[in-house]
Parts: C-alpha cells; structure tokens; sequence
C-alpha cells in the first residue's frame, strides 16, 4: 500500500512515517514544510511542499497516486491560530479542500487528523456522534475542515485525538513531556492548570490508530486518545516524578490565571469504545506512555502489524 502523509516534520507525522516505513508492503511518501527534518531518512520518499500552494499539494498527489493520504499537516498552536485567522483557515481547511480534491482524483483513501477542540468542554468524554461546538479559531477550522471531508466523493475517515504527547526529532512545539521535562531540569517554576481534563494521548498509539483505520479502510469518524482522565497538573506530577524532578517548582493554577487568546475547552477527554471494539485499537496508560518515553527501549505493548 502506498501511503501520504503530510505534516511529515510534527510530531504525529514523524512517528507514522517511522512506523509506516518499517512495515512490509508499504511505500511511504513523506511531505511537509522545508527541509526534512525527520533524522531517519531512508526507506520513504521525502517532498517538501507547502499545504497552502494549491499547485504544489494537487500535484503532489497526482504524482504519486497513493492508495492513502494520511493528513496530519495543520497549524496546531491555538494561540497562533486565534492571532492569525486567515492562516489557519489556509493551512487547516483550504489545504484540505486541495488534498481532498486531489484524492479525488486518484481515487485515494482520505484520513484526516482532527481535534477534541472542536467540542466546547462542557460535556467531556465525548463520543463520536457527539455535537461539535469550538470555542477557539484552531477548533473553529478543524471543525469546518471534517465539514469538507465528511462531503468527499472517496472513502474517509476522521481521526480526532487529544493532547499528545511523545518526542520528536527538531520539534517546533512542545508537549507536556518536554515542557515539564525542560522546564524542570533548568529548576524554572511553572504554572499548571488543575481545572482542565483531557484524555492525553501516546503518539505512538495514535500512529498505531491511524495505520489500523487505513489497514481496515475504516469509515467514519474514530475517536483515538488515551484512556485516562488527567488535568495537565496531574500529568506534569506523574513526569516529574517518573524523572525524579522536584515538583515543589510547580503551581498550581486555574485556567483563568492564563491569559491566552484562544479559549481552551474545560473538560474533552474522549469514549474510545469505537475504536476499540472496531479497530481494535489499544492505547498505552499514561504511565506506560512515560515509561515507553522516558524509560527504558521500546513500549512494552503493541497492537500487531
Ligand atoms: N498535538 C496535539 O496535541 C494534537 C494534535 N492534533 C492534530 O493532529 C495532527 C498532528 O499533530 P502534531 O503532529 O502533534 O502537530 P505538529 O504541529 O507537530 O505537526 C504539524 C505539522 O504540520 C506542518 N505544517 C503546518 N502548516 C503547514 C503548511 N502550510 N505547509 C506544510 N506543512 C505545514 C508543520 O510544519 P512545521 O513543523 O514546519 O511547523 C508541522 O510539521 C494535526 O492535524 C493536529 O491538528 C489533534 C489534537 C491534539
Ligand atoms: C503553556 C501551559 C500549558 N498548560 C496546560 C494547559 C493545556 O491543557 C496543556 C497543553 O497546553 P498547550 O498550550 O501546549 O496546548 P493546547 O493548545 O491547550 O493543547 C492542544 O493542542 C492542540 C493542537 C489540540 O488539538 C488539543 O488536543 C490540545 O492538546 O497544558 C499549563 O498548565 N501551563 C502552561 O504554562
């Protein structure tokens, strides 16, 4: 099988394309902005292109008629998004519109990463036929983007996750494992919400979902997070601990103390009974996410191949 993944340099992208690439009988198309920055750089094919040149991304999957198209590639800051609407718009529903209708053309499979920010954290865990209802531009954009695909003329589907965590080669942006961990080891304070739940998810599980619903030719919409119930301080605790780090630098706060332009939903978290019982999709705890990060070699469950 022949795969596309865009966003190829985040940190989701990065862990499918090492994935993807070591399984036998695919072929793995990377793309994303700029050079490559994925230190393992053979056995795939690398493009660099911009999501938001129409010419570049229709051409892009002519050229290579995968079978899938993996799309990860977004502008995931909230903040940026919020500051910067038309440029979100550009790369998280326009962009879209382009691959899809590329997809189209070559008859291709269509996977779209989506978010918990499309719900209003009101009512978390959701479930997948729950109602959307963003409270920030970021989830305003994801939300109009699985708009477009739920409307595509191919095969698709929607995997939305939560929080992820892991760590990546030359990241752009942080995650609670490296925020913590960086943090920490300089001895900084940080401040950490205690009002805000999510259901954080293991990248590594989450490349594990997205390669099983293209495996299946999965349709629909699949909630993929991990299976426990955390605020972030609760979250950044567990990692200084795991790392043996004083956690009398942290705070804690509530949400109201931030003042960020993008709202944040309070509780998301997600039901991922769908997943499971479909896919047979089974993410890691928390806890064992950390230890597969932090700890000692590889994850100490896989979900096959
Ligand atoms: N991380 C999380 O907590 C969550 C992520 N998601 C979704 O999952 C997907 C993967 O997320 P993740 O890997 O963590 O995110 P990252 O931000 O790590 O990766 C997104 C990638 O998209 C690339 N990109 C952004 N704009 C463009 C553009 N115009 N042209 C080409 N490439 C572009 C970025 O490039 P560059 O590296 O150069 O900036 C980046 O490499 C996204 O769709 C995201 O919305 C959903 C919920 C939670
Ligand atoms: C920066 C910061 C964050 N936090 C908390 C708030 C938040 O719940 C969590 C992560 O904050 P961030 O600003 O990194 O991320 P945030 O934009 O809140 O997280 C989101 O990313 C996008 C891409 C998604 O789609 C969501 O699923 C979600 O994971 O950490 C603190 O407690 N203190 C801090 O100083």
């Amino acid at each position: 099988m022949k795969v596309l993944v865009t966003g190829s340099n985040g940190l989701l992208g990065q862990y499918l394309i090492q994935r993807l690439s070591a399984l036998p009988g695919y072929e793995v198309v990377a793309t994303g902005r700029g050079p490559n920055r994925l230190k393992m750089q053979d056995g795939y094919v690398y493009e660099s292109v911009n999501l938001g040149d129409e010419a570049g991304v229709k051409g892009l999957v002519e050229r290579h008629r995968p079978d899938a198209i993996i799309h990860a590639g977004a502008m995931t800051q909230a903040d940026d998004c919020e500051r910067n609407k038309d440029a979100c718009w550009m790369a998280n529903v326009t962009a879209t519109r382009y691959l899809l209708q590329g997809a189209e053309r070559t008859g291709s499979f269509f996977l779209f990463l989506s978010t918990d920010f499309v719900f209003d954290g009101l009512g978390g865990p959701y479930r997948e036929d729950d109602p959307v209802n963003p409270v920030n531009y970021y989830g305003a954009s994801k939300a109009a983007a699985e708009r477009i695909v739920k409307q595509a003329k191919v095969p698709w589907a929607i995997a939305r996750t939560v929080l992820v965590y892991g760590l990546a080669d030359d990241p752009r942006r942080s995650n609670i494992i490296t925020w913590v961990k960086n943090n920490l080891e300089q001895k900084k304070k940080l401040k950490v919400v205690n009002d805000q739940w999510r259901t954080p998810t293991f990248v590594q599980d989450l490349a594990e979902g997205c390669r099983l619903i293209i495996d299946k030719r999965a349709q629909g919409v699949f909630h993929l997070s991990g299976k426990d119930m955390l605020t972030p301080y609760d979250m950044a605790v567990q990692v200084a601990h795991y790392l043996n780090l004083d956690t009398r630098l942290f705070e804690k706060v509530d949400a109201t103390s931030f003042k960020q332009p993008a709202k944040r939903p309070a509780k998301t978290g997600f039901i991922i009974e769908k997943a499971e019982k479909e896919l047979g999709y089974s993410p890691h705890s928390f806890e064992e996410g950390l230890k597969a990060i932090l700890g000692e070699g590889p994850a100490p469950k896989e979900n096959g191949a």
